[in-house]
């Protein structure tokens, strides 16, 4: 298969050379000519604008995008659309909102995919999970693709309609907004409290077996290891917000009671007060986006 995928920063690079990994072909094309210059190092075709790479896909056109959510998604959408045929199909793998998403669905002639994509950028290796919705045959079409980027076959899968899977994209965010604060809030206790505690060897037990292991844990465990038991000079600051923002507006839409997300993302808000699992949640965010940790001022 030859796919196209535009937006070649931390993850659709990522999407380039699982693609390519697995043989298919690619076409790559980034405002970045720099990005794009390293994609075609790697061993994808380059495009010099978004014509470009549609022209030079051949047959019907199977293009992903990975730029970030909003407005620079309708900006490539308005670019393809005078090429774009019912025949083609176009990915969304970024975070965007997803009533977004079916807008986008209903206004193109392509058939149009929005993908929740996580693992973030440490996930390379391993490949991500995909939440896919939109029309079924477009999903088909795109399976092998999909086992490529994802862990493989159990790593995607259509969750339904068009907006479904950013929909669930979006729910897991907010899932993982307060899984954050659920460890902020236990090693800000074991920090504050009683003991002299090594945090790495905390976290590296608790993953070694207990009922709390997990990805974020070793996270946890990275971060100690990496910016020491204090944290250092990880402020107390947590940017992003905007896929929890949505999904508590989604749950008080629904009348869906989420007070741990909801209190996940006011502690996002309150950051301006300095506090240790918040500088956690933040190194966290490194962790698994490789998103930029705001440091403390010497
Ligand atoms: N970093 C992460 O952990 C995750 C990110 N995402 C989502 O994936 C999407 C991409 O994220 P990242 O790769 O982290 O962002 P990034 O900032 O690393 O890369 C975005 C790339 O898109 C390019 N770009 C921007 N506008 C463009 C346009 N109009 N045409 C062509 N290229 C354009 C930029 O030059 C840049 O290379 C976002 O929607 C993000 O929310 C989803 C899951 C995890
Ligand atoms: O989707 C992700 C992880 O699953 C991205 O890392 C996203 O940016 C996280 O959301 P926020 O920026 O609000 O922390």
């Amino acid at each position: 298969m030859q796919l196209g995928v535009i937006g070649l920063g931390r993850m659709g690079r990522i999407v380039v050379d699982r693609v390519l990994d697995a043989g298919h072909d690619v076409v790559a094309f980034d405002l970045s000519a720099e990005a794009t210059a390293a994609a075609a190092e790697a061993g994808a075709e380059a495009a010099d604008s978004v014509a470009d790479l549609y022209e030079r896909l051949d047959g019907d056109a199977r293009i992903w995008l990975m730029v970030p959510a909003g407005d620079a998604v309708d900006a490539t959408l308005d670019d393809l659309e005078p090429h774009l045929t019912s025949d083609d199909v176009v990915v969304d793998g970024g975070n965007s909102y997803f009533e977004d998403s079916v807008r986008r669905a209903e206004a193109t002639d392509a058939a149009y995919l929005d993908c929740g994509t996580s693992g973030g950028p440490a996930g390379a290796e391993l490949g991500f999970s995909l939440m896919v919705g939109g029309p079924e045959w477009a999903y088909e079409e795109l399976t092998p693709v999909f086992d490529a980027v994802a862990t493989g076959p159990a790593g995607h899968d259509r969750m339904g309609a068009a907006g479904s899977g950013h929909y669930v994209k979006m729910v897991h965010n907010g899932v993982e907004y307060a899984l954050m604060q659920a460890y902020g809030e236990g090693f800000e206790l074991l920090h504050r409290g009683r003991y002299d505690l090594d945090l790495e060897a905390v976290a590296r037990t608790w993953n070694n077996g207990a009922v709390i292991r997990s990805w974020l844990l070793e996270l946890c465990e990275e971060a100690f290891r990496e910016e020491g038991n204090d944290l250092g000079d990880v402020a107390d600051r947590i940017e992003g917000g905007s896929t929890g923002t949505w999904t508590v507006q989604e749950a008080l839409e629904q009348e869906v009671p989420v007070p741990l997300i909801y209190q996940a993302l006011s502690e996002r808000f309150d950051s301006r007060e300095e506090r240790f699992g918040r500088r956690l949640a933040s190194r966290l965010r490194y962790g698994f986006g490789r998103h930029d940790v705001p440091r403390r001022e010497e």
